[in-house]
């Protein structure tokens, strides 16, 4: 066969180029459950790659891999962050998660796992629940976010939405002056497992909030509890929520909600939420900052889940993820402070304090394979 591609677009379409970035990219096919997953690792210089599972309906396999691609980056910077000793990896399952899961397919999904030896630990993420990974955690110990019943530390958005209220409450602090959450007005997008427990907390510190999910019932449980405890909660149908004045946008959703057509609409003080990869392209942190909007990096903030699943594999120990969770809060103020100082975006300041830190903790910088390192006495 002989196809005539122009040089450009042999390199975009070459999966070595696209991968360039990362060690590793798994595809997992099993025909029998209609399992089709990627499982990208970006990193192993300083442990393991950490990275939850992710079940969309993507529409091509391109989007599919380009998201695995990114979202495992995005986790190397996530735990140089947020200090833990592990790399950045993600899986995607390509499939719609309200028709598409069976227990053989988390199955299948876990024997793929299993046959990296220990180089990928996964777990929960957008569209995929604990219980999922139940029937994954038969085939390989590599799972994390397991529920307590089977050890484990338990839904990791729980510590997610911890985190995004401390990053909430540091930005209020470099924005209005004052870390409180109460009187001001959040748009919060998306109520799934992070972003309802982010809007029923600022419910109870006495917020006001708009809020949209396509998930009906999750807005009407949402108004609700703002009815029974007399605070005000506002829905808003889908591409509104961008253009609602209110003190600080929170989106828990999907990523690239942060691009050039929403930077024109966006009317509010900052951007602080759960998503990952928030930003369509790093360019958008510099336009968020011309317009005076401020922007919690996305991999700061939402790190709570993230560690949860590490410190689980020291054994499950709320009091300690909690504490490493408060961090999160300081950690987003030094960023705040560099961005200041030395006139960056946010995002530019995360990422230099991120490689800096890679910098000093990366040791050879080789493949990691966890017989070499076996730390975690726990599982192996
Ligand atoms: N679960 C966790 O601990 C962590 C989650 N994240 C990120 O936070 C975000 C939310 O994660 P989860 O709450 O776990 O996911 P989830 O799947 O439980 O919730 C997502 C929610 O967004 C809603 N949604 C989807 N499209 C929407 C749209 N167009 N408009 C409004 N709402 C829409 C869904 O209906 C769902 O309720 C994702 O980007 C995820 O990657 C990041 C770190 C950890
Ligand atoms: O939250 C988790 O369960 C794993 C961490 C993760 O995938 C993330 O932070 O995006």
């Amino acid at each position: 066969m002989n196809i005539m591609l122009s040089a450009n677009e042999s390199q975009t379409l070459d999966l070595f180029f696209q991968m360039r970035e990362h060690e590793q990219v798994v595809f997992c096919l099993d025909e029998a459950t209609g399992l089709r997953a990627i499982i990208a690792i970006h990193s192993t210089a300083l442990g393991p790659a950490l990275g939850g599972c992710r079940m969309y309906p993507y529409a091509t396999t391109e989007e599919a891999l380009a998201d695995a691609l990114r979202l495992s980056k995005g986790m190397t910077y996530k735990c140089l962050a947020a200090d833990v000793d592990f790399g950045g990896g993600k899986a995607v399952i390509i499939g719609d998660p309200r028709k598409d899961k069976s227990p053989e397919l988390f199955r299948a999904f876990g024997q793929f796992v299993a046959s990296l030896g220990g180089r990928f630990y996964t777990g929960t993420d957008m569209g995929t629940t604990p219980d999922d990974f139940v029937h994954a955690l038969k085939e390989t110990n590599c799972i994390v976010g397991v529920p307590e019943a089977y050890g484990g530390s338990g839904d990791s958005s729980v510590p997610t939405a911890a985190g995004v209220v401390y990053g909430i409450q540091a930005t209020n602090d470099v924005v209005f002056g004052s870390k409180h959450l109460h009187g001001k007005t959040y748009a919060v997008q998306g109520l799934g497992k992070v972003g309802k427990k982010v809007a029923l907390r600022l419910l109870e510190e006495g917020a006001d909030l708009y809020v949209c999910d396509l998930n009906e019932a999750a807005v009407e449980e949402v108004v609700a509890y703002g009815k029974q405890i007399g605070a005000s909660v506002k829905p808003v149908n889908g591409t509104d929520i961008y253009r609602i004045e209110a003190d600080v946008f929170v989106p828990c959703a999907f990523g690239g909600v942060i691009n050039d057509e929403t930077i024109a609409e966006l009317r509010v003080k900052a951007v602080v939420g759960s998503a990952n990869n928030q930003l369509a392209d790093k360019r958008h942190a510099r336009m968020l900052k011309e317009k005076g909007i401020v922007y919690a990096p996305d991999y700061i903030v939402n790190a709570g889940g993230l560690i949860q699943v590490a410190d689980e594999l020291y054994g499950a120990n709320k009091e300690r993820v909690l504490s490493k969770t408060k961090a999160i809060y300081d950690t987003l103020l030094v960023i705040y402070a560099r961005a200041e100082s030395e006139g960056m975006t946010t995002i530019e300041a995360a990422d230099q304090f991120c490689e800096e830190r890679l910098e000093k903790r990366k040791r050879r910088n080789h493949f990691f394979t966890h017989q070499k390192r076996p730390k975690w006495v726990v599982r192996h």
